[in-house]
């Protein structure tokens, strides 16, 4: 199976130059077959975000590659970069990070206008992600007249409109309440399963991650654990991700 993504050997040292540099993450390799779903956990501090923003091409790396799908993304110049994001990377965030002055629609087809697709492609792509995500009675409002759960729908649709190869989620439930959340991680197994698109994401939350087919937990800027779900219930790995945070945290 082809790796969708493929880390080797990354570091990143921040204040590098200076008497106080510090080492956020040290030597890390990790692949992510394609399909795969993906959670990264660890405690505060352990390098989380940095990862993310590294492999989601936001933060260079100071030493060590980034392949996704195939494409060494750090030896891009910043116009094949942006270019490679718009096309094969989707983003949720926990700040939702939609544009105030956009109608729903508007927002969830931006990757797509940005790209200049037609406009008819535009409207039929944001229907249909808007019927997956139950958002179609939504679509003329403006995101101040939606509900926290269905901003974080809205900001789900479109990372998904443009059919990215890959997702990657930074607490993607961090800003909602366990029903919403529950919900938001439903619809995400349904992106993975039904559209095929990898995820990625950064999470705390124990229930979140179980959701996930494996789950990579970070202490001190290295991997020191991957649980795999493989044929256990969604119960069952929940219940394995809280023993295991039970050692690991303490
Ligand atoms: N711009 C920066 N300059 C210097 N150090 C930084 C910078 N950003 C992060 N760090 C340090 O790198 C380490 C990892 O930070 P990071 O935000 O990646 O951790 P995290 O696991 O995501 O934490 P949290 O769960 O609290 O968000 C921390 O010790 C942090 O203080």
């Amino acid at each position: 199976m082809k790796n969708i993504v493929n880390v080797k050997n990354l570091n990143l040292t921040y204040n590098a130059n200076s008497i106080k540099p510090y080492h956020a993450l040290k030597d890390i390799n990790l692949q992510v077959t394609e399909g795969d779903f993906v959670a990264i956990m660890g405690p505060s501090g352990s390098g989380k975000s940095s990862f993310l923003n590294v492999l989601a091409s936001l933060q260079a790396p100071s030493s060590g590659s980034v392949l996704i799908d195939e494409q060494n993304i750090w030896q891009l110049n910043a116009n094949q970069l942006a270019k490679f994001r718009g096309q094969k990377l989707g983003f949720i965030f926990q700040e939702y990070n939609l544009i105030e002055s956009l109608s729903v629609a508007d927002n969830i087809a931006l990757p797509l206008s940005l790209a200049k697709a037609k406009h008819t492609t535009i409207t039929d792509a944001v229907n249909q992600v808007a019927t997956l995500l139950h958002l179609k009675d939504q679509l003329k409002k403006f995101p101040n007249e939606l509900s926290g759960g269905q901003k974080q729908r809205v900001a789900a649709a479109r990372a998904l409109v443009h059919q990215p190869k890959l997702i990657f989620g930074d607490e993607p439930t961090g800003a909602l309440d366990s029903a919403n959340a529950r919900e938001m991680m439903n619809y995400l197994n349904k992106i993975n399963i039904e559209q095929h698109i990898s995820i990625l994401m950064v999470t705390h939350d124990a229930f979140s991650a179980s959701f996930a087919n494996k789950i990579h937990f970070l202490s001190d800027g290295q991997i020191v654990q991957t649980l795999e779900r493989s044929n256990q219930s969604r119960e069952t790995f929940y219940r394995a991700i809280l023993d295991f945070l039970g050692t690991f945290e303490e």
